[in-house]
């Protein structure tokens, strides 16, 4: 006799990380990577099924979502160094991506999640209550929203930073971004390879909204893996 009979079911092994147990994590991470770990948990149980991340990414949640995210931090910090307000503006958080890691990495920074959907705000929150994150508010609006309160200064200020990854492309980023920016500010938008090209066709709307410099840089994301890139914008 060979094999299985027919009809019999075969379980299937637990779908474990790449890079669990990696000592690089710590390495990248620091001292954010309790939280992290709790959010890895979370992602590897209830990100597929609650559709924040998709069926092939299971095995690979730390490098193509968290330390992917985590790449911005550099970018923010350097921003913000002589900042008394160091505030940040994630659009369009989805899953929680760069906004709840780069808030993670970086405590003594005010995030500010914009997510329009609902069943993904409460997925922000959630990881917000259970990571133990007291620097992280979730809002439920589209950034056009947010950007409209802001000019009619209702209760909100611009921000230091816009982060944000996956949401648009840059002719249309640029209008829900830079009008967020204070004076100095700047969007770190994670991007892919057509990042070049998509700074070249969206040159007048970065311009009208106050951006210049606009760059494409290398972002190191860990020893041996692949870098990523990130579209810079600074704010008139
Ligand atoms: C493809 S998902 C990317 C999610 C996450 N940033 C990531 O990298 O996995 C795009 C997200 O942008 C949000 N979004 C779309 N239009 C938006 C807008 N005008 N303002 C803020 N968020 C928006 C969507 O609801 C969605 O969660």
């Amino acid at each position: 006799m060979s094999g299985e009979s027919a009809g019999s079911t075969v379980a299937s092994a637990p779908v474990t990380d790449e890079l669990d147990g990696s000592p690089l994590l710590a390495d990248v991470l620091g001292d954010a990577l309790p939280k992290l770990e709790i959010f890895h948990d979370k992602l590897m149980r209830e990100g597929e099924p609650r559709g924040l991340i998709g069926p092939r990414d299971v095995a690979i949640v730390w490098e193509r979502h968290i330390l992917n995210s985590a790449a911005v931090v550099p970018f923010i910090r350097e921003t913000t160094r002589n900042e008394r307000y160091k505030t940040v503006a994630d659009i369009g958080s989805g899953g929680g991506f760069p906004g709840l890691v780069a808030a993670a990495c970086l405590p003594d920074h005010r995030f500010t999640l914009i997510e329009p959907m609902e069943r993904r705000v409460e997925w922000l929150d959630e990881c917000v209550r259970e990571m133990g994150l007291k620097n992280v508010e979730v809002v439920r609006a589209r950034s056009e929203e947010i950007i409209a309160r802001i000019r009619k200064r209702d209760g909100l200020y611009p921000f230091a930073v816009a982060t944000c990854r996956a949401v648009a492309p840059m002719t249309k980023l640029s209008g829900w971004t830079l009008p967020l920016l204070k004076s100095h500010g700047r969007l770190v938008a994670l991007k892919g390879r057509s990042a070049q090209a998509e700074i070249d066709k969206a040159a007048k709307e970065i311009a009208k909204r106050g951006g210049v410099r606009p760059r494409v840089v290398e972002a190191e994301v860990g020893p041996g893996l692949e870098p990523t890139h990130v579209v810079l914008v600074d704010k008139r």
